[in-house]
């Protein structure tokens, strides 16, 4: 279980996938609770490899993990009844029409025909696909068909569902829609989502919660917020004096005095690496003490792909 925000909704403990070549996932030990989380991580980091664990669909060589509160490992079933999942690769028949389609994976999930048939609608009504529904899917263009992944794994009113780096082929408006539907789905109906990416910085808007993994290793699991602000900085801008013609340098070696490190950047700028409070003073005591002008002192949140690239061995 999670502390404070409910249960967990996916969690794994020493979590090993190998295949003959390669290590997939590597003693991954995570937890992920209700709403929206991002799982970033490069190409080959090992996303849809843990996908098809947490479903059921491919098995662990050690560790274990829990979806619902299922083990992924002996109640796969269970776990793909509440579950929905959009893969990664084109996997929609050419000559069936979305609807056709739709309506056989709500049959497929245990849906009535009746019941299948009116999810179907809703649910491609959902993704923003409309009068298109009844043409064969050969003619859509890639963001249509992402749409059609989308609505199949929603149409059996899953608790969670997976999604496979669903804005994969999206130019950057259709990335845009695809993730503002994302954010619906949690907002409008109060699923769960978990959505990968390698593209970092997009989830930053999208997610609650974002997990980075790196050649099957976790990196970072936090909130989307605490991401950022706990790598805030402080870019400071001085002007020179009389006395301080370089007034940056000046500047920086005051602050060094008083145990604040700061870096130059370009154009006059120093970067203090903070997010504490007290560093604001210190910077302004220091600024007026050596008679300098301060032209600017702002707070710069760092973006998750800043982040995630310092992160990087
Ligand atoms: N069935 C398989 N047999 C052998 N190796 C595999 C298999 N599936 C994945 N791998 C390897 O495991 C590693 C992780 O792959 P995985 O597909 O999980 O990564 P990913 O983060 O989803 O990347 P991508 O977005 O490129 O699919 C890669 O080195 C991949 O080549």
């Amino acid at each position: 279980m999670t502390s404070g925000v409910g249960a967990s909704v996916i969690n794994t403990t020493a979590l090993t996938k190998r295949y003959p070549r390669v290590t997939a996932l590597d003693g991954l030990t995570m937890d992920i609770g209700p709403g929206v989380t991002g799982l970033v991580g490069a190409n080959g980091a090992g996303k849809s490899t843990l996908i098809k664990i947490l479903l059921g669909l491919a098995p662990a060589t050690e560790g274990t993990a829990r979806v619902l509160g299922h083990d992924s490992a002996a109640e796969g079933t269970a776990i793909r009844e509440q579950v929905g999942y959009m893969p990664e690769h084109d996997c929609l028949p050419p000559d069936v029409s979305a609807t056709e389609f739709v309506v056989h994976m709500g049959r497929m999930s245990g849906l009535p025909p009746t019941a299948a048939r009116e999810r179907t609608a809703d649910t491609l009504r959902h993704v923003g696909l409309y009068e298109e529904r009844y043409r064969p899917m050969g003619g859509y263009s890639t963001g249509m068909k992402q749409r059609v992944k989308l609505a199949q794994a929603l149409v059996h009113d899953p608790r969670l569902v997976l999604l496979d780096e669903p804005t994969n082929g999206l130019d950057p408006a259709g990335r845009d829609d695809m993730l503002g539907l994302i954010r619906r789905i949690h907002t409008d109906f109060g699923i769960s989502v978990l959505v990968t990416s390698h593209l970092l910085g997009e989830l930053e808007r999208t997610s609650d919660h974002i997990v980075v993994i790196d050649g099957g290793r976790l990196l970072r699991s936090q909130t989307t917020a605490s991401f950022t602000e706990a790598t805030a900085s402080l870019a400071v801008e001085v002007t020179d004096s009389d006395t301080h013609p370089d007034g940056a340098a000046a500047l920086r070696a005051a602050l060094a005095g008083r145990g604040v490190e700061a870096t130059p950047a370009p154009g006059q700028l120093l970067v203090v690496e903070t997010a504490d409070e007290a560093v604001y003073d210190t910077v302004r005591d220091a600024v007026a003490e050596l008679g300098l002008g301060l032209v600017r002192m702002e707070q710069r949140r760092h973006r998750i792909a800043e982040v995630f690239q310092e992160a990087q061995p």
